[in-house]
């Protein structure tokens, strides 16, 4: 079974404060990319609602890293619940407490949650900022200025 209490082990450290009585955020298997993080609220969510629930963590990300609040997929298949900004972007500078935008896109069903359940999950990556060089023509690409469909339908490309 997985210890959501067991500490995160990982590649980077990332400094983290609790600010309320939370397990530290836990990566449930080995090798999974996203450390759940919890609500420390009881909400309910109506059909179409969304509320902004903290997590009760704060974190300082190395300069180059960037933290990213995923939805989790269980919540969003069985209840149709998810993250309105999804990935939320948490930046390397910034020091409040981490909070999850939470959307009940179910039609019909409440959902509710309480304290200490795991409703998104945070993934830090490397991220590279870029300098933006402003030119007057772009070179060209095999895929040019096609998008939005421009490869065919839903199905497979035809
Ligand atoms: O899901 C999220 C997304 C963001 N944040 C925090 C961390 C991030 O560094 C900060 C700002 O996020 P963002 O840049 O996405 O929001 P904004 O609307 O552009 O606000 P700001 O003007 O403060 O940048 O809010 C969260 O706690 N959860
Ligand atoms: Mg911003």
């Amino acid at each position: 079974m997985p210890n959501h209490h067991e500490p995160a082990t990982g590649d980077v450290d990332v400094l983290i404060t609790l600010l309320d009585d939370v397990p530290l955020p836990a990566y449930a298997h080995p090798g999974d990319a996203g450390a759940d993080l919890v609500t420390t609220v009881d909400v309910e969510l109506a059909p179409g609602e969304r509320i902004v629930v903290p997590t009760g963590v704060s974190i300082a990300l190395p300069d180059g890293y960037a933290a990213f609040v995923h939805p989790r997929s269980g919540l969003a298949a069985k209840h149709g619940v998810t993250v309105v900004n999804a990935p939320g972007t948490v930046d390397a500078g910034y020091r409040g407490e981490i909070k999850v935008t939470l959307l009940n896109t179910d039609a019909r069903e409440p959902v509710v949650l309480r304290r200490g359940d795991r409703v998104a999950q945070l993934v830090v990556q490397k991220v590279e900022r870029a300098r933006f060089v402003q030119a007057e023509r772009l070179p060209g690409s095999h895929r040019g200025e096609g998008g939005f469909g421009s490869s065919g339908g839903w199905a497979a490309a035809t």
